[in-house]
């Protein structure tokens, strides 16, 4: 392979380095954000692309923007009738930064406005002086008034879990506004981190906006981030030591990671190649061995059968929203259909690999029932239910349904910081 050219030291074509904006903390959370509304970006993608004179400013960044996204419909009914015609989209997305500021982040007045005013060109600075001032004036009464926790889902997503959850639609709204608590799980043995409240499912829960990367749990490569509900999947699998185990659409590896730590033998499988070299650090990180395979889940061919698969279907993440707030932003109805026609193949698949009377957890981190509930009804051929029992999921029995599949929501737990909305359905090989 040709070594890479090197650059010359100095000289004219060297690119001058760039420049440090006067508020790189706002000046970020308008590329986040301006990165998801109008280009249709992921967050943590945005996130990775931000400059790195900006890259410091990553997680003050990542709060105002997650702030905007949250509370979009809400900020824009405040913002509309102080504006006489559409601003550009980089001033209403500095508006939004602005009134997010004032009326949620609790940012003082005179530095919201300022700081706001200086990201936008000079012909607009005027305006969005006086735009954010009304908004410091009434922007607190006039946030009040507003039905927040319809106009913050967007219309198709409010419709769907309307009919499938009925009124308790709303709670899922409200769980969505406030930032999620940072969970982790540990590897067995060890000590609980001070600090942590202990869920009755075995998570350990830090408060919202904890970094991980100061807890010396992490820093001993002995725990790792996963939702309560996401830790649900490997653990209702109840893999034994040395069990021949898949875990299809493995990356970044949290399932995969719960599975060795267990002890069983596990090949995970997952198509993305970038996203598999991820897995491979993660599990190196927590000292874990898997056999890592970069492979379609649907066609792979690995020509035995298996104890155990888990099988974390790609989906429309809608059930993750506290986590990762742009997903109403970047999701569209017909994704729905889209996944839920590429996550039956991938169950028929599964059910293919196990071993006669080996066991399948299927689940999907959407609180849509076309990927849940859907799903697990039309079920594959040579697979039987196993339903889940109560004592398998303490603190959550009454997100059991008839039917033996778990049905986690946002809402849940509400006074202990929620979790992620989970399906999760299990099976046997007949
Ligand atoms: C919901 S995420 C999995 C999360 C993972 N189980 C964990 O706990 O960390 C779904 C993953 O499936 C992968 N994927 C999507 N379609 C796939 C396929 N047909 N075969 C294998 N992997 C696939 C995606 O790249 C993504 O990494």
């Amino acid at each position: 392979m040709k070594p890479p050219a090197r650059r010359p030291r100095s000289g004219p074509s060297r690119p001058a380095p760039a420049a440090r904006p006067r508020n790189p903390t706002r000046s970020a959370a308008l590329a986040l954000v301006g990165a998801v509304l109008d280009r249709h970006r992921g967050l943590e993608e945005a996130l990775d692309a931000l400059p790195p004179a900006e890259a410091r400013d990553r997680a003050a960044a990542h709060r105002i923007a997650a702030a905007v996204l949250r509370r979009l419909g809400s900020l824009d009914a405040v913002l509309e009738p102080l504006l006489r015609r559409e601003p550009p989209p980089e001033v209403r997305n500095a508006l939004r930064i602005g009134a997010a500021e004032l009326l949620l982040l609790e940012t003082p007045p005179h530095a919201a406005v300022a700081s706001c005013v200086d990201l936008v060109p000079r012909p607009f600075a005027g305006l969005v002086n006086a735009v954010l001032r009304r908004v410091a004036e009434q922007g607190p009464a006039a946030l009040e008034e507003l039905d927040g926790e319809r106009l913050d889902t967007p219309g198709w997503l409010w419709t769907a879990w309307h009919g499938a959850y009925g009124p308790a639609v709303r709670a899922i709204a409200r769980a969505h506004r406030a930032p999620a608590p940072l969970d982790l799980s540990l590897l067995p043995g060890t000590e609980w981190p001070e600090g942590a409240e202990r869920l009755p499912t075995g998570t350990a829960r830090f408060p919202a906006g904890t970094r991980i990367t100061e807890l010396p749990v992490f820093a001993a490569g002995r725990a790792w981030a996963q939702d309560a509900a996401a830790a649900l999947p490997a653990r209702l699998l109840a893999v034994r030591p040395g069990e021949r185990v898949a875990d299809l659409c493995a990356a970044p590896g949290g399932k995969t990671a719960q599975l060795a730590a267990a002890g069983a033998r596990v090949v995970a499988v997952e198509r993305d190649g970038t996203r598999l070299q991820r897995l491979r650090e993660n599990l190196a990180r927590l000292g874990l061995e898997a056999e890592l395979v970069q492979a379609d889940a649907a066609l792979w061919n690995p020509g035995e059968r298996f104890d155990a698969i888990l099988l974390d279907a790609p989906c429309s993440a809608t059930g993750t929203i506290r986590r990762h707030p742009d997903v109403p932003h970047l999701k569209r109805p017909s994704d729905i259909g889209t996944l839920a026609g590429l996550q039956r193949p991938l169950l028929a698949a599964a059910a293919r690999l196990l071993a006669p009377g080996g066991r399948l957890v299927f689940a999907t981190c959407s609180l849509q029932p076309e990927e849940g509930e859907a799903q697990a009804r039309t079920g594959a051929p040579g697979l039987r239910p196993d339903p889940i029992l109560p004592a398998e999921v303490p603190g959550l029995e009454g997100a059991l349904q008839p039917e033996g599949w778990l049905r986690t929501r946002p809402d849940l737990w509400a006074g202990q910081g929620g979790l992620d909305g989970f399906f999760i359905a299990r099976f046997r090989a007949e």
